[in-house]
């Protein structure tokens, strides 16, 4: 589409659509109270949210997938966008009628799933066309934007990984871009470098997997309920070799235990990934790996841990037991 129409497609969303409510004014009408388990913090400034959809970068002619649309004001930030179609997955029934209404008014292609996005199968979840090689340049034209409710962030997060390094789920699309709000500790565990307080499991899983930016911050206040914490935007997309070659569930076992021993240095951690009565195979791997054991997880780079794993697959490799052994 040339771009001279992508802003009258924008208008013509925005004129078909409801007047903009105020969450207050929806929560209210709908007499619906915020669920803390469902990890429901509402976004309420219209300016706010149209810099959120902006950080995604053009994702005019995208098909977008929203994660908890909730009472629809990113939704509606990004259907103003002129996005190509949108899906939007929520868990809680409550905002059925709400989502309803939006995709009448809309006048895009709008599918809307009630559901649990831990559990929903993504292979399907944009038009076939929009596939782009792996290894290609061009990105997939989809994108996933979401204020992620705080509670699942994470493990959403470390399950999308996985996907990402098999090339399965929503990633059979290709390099599918994300433009994600985590709690704002959550977000800077993310990008935190070698050195860094923050660098956590958290940081080298993202990091080998994603080329991860932290976009800006959002303050609690700018939330309905205000929660306890701060909050991020963080972008991140799929690399096309991750620098850990092993598989994934190889590569988050080693990452966690060597992070559950934080404070030691690594033959703490490293030892954890044998049992006691096989200390010897810990320090053939540390002494395999190369990399220096006075040196504590928060210091190691990914090249370090992508030895580490490397050493630990050949020690496996020649005592396949061992893969089973899960400390504690
Ligand atoms: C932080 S709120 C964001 C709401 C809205 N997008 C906004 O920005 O104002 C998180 C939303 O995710 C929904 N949610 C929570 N757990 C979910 C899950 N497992 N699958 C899908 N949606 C979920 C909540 O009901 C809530 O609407």
């Amino acid at each position: 589409m040339a771009s001279s129409t992508i802003p009258r497609a924008a208008g013509l969303v925005v004129s078909r659509m409801p007047p903009m409510p105020t969450i207050s004014d929806i929560l209210r009408l709908y007499r619906l109270r915020a669920l803390k388990h469902l990890g429901q913090n509402f976004l309420l400034n219209p300016r706010l949210i149209k810099k959120i959809v902006k950080s995604a970068g053009p994702i005019e002619n995208c098909s977008v997938l929203e994660i908890g649309p909730g009472p629809g004001s990113l939704t509606r930030g990004i259907l103003e966008a002129g996005v190509r179609d949108l899906t939007v997955i929520e868990r809680d029934s409550r905002f059925m009628p709400v989502m309803k209404e939006l995709q009448e008014a809309c006048g895009i292609p709008m599918t809307i799933k009630q559901g649990d996005i831990l559990r929903e199968d993504l292979q399907s979840i944009f038009p076939e066309d929009t596939v782009r090689p792996w290894n290609s340049d061009e990105l997939p034209p989809v994108h996933i934007i979401a204020n992620l409710p705080f509670n699942i962030s994470t493990p959403l997060a470390i399950r999308w990984l996985n996907d990402i390094s098999t090339h399965s789920g929503m990633f059979r699309y290709g390099r599918v871009k994300m433009t994600l709000m985590f709690q704002h500790e959550v977000a800077q565990r993310m990008i935190a470098h070698p050195g860094n307080e923050q660098r956590s499991r958290l940081s080298v899983m993202c990091q080998n997997y994603c080329s991860v930016n932290y976009i800006f911050p959002i303050k609690g206040t700018s939330f309905l309920p205000k929660p306890e914490v701060d909050a991020g935007v963080v972008q991140l997309i799929p690399l096309k070799e991750p620098t850990i070659k092993q598989p994934f569930k190889m590569v988050e076992k080693v990452v966690r235990n060597i992070y559950n021993q934080r404070r030691h240095t690594l033959p703490h951690g490293v030892g954890t990934l044998f049992p006691k009565s096989h200390k010897h195979l810990s320090a053939e791997m540390l002494e395999m790996s190369g990399v220096e054991p006075t040196r504590k997880p928060f210091m190691l780079e990914v090249e370090e841990f992508g030895m580490l794993c490397a050493a630990y697959e050949k020690i496996v490799t020649e005592n396949p037991i061992m893969a089973h052994y899960q400390f504690r």
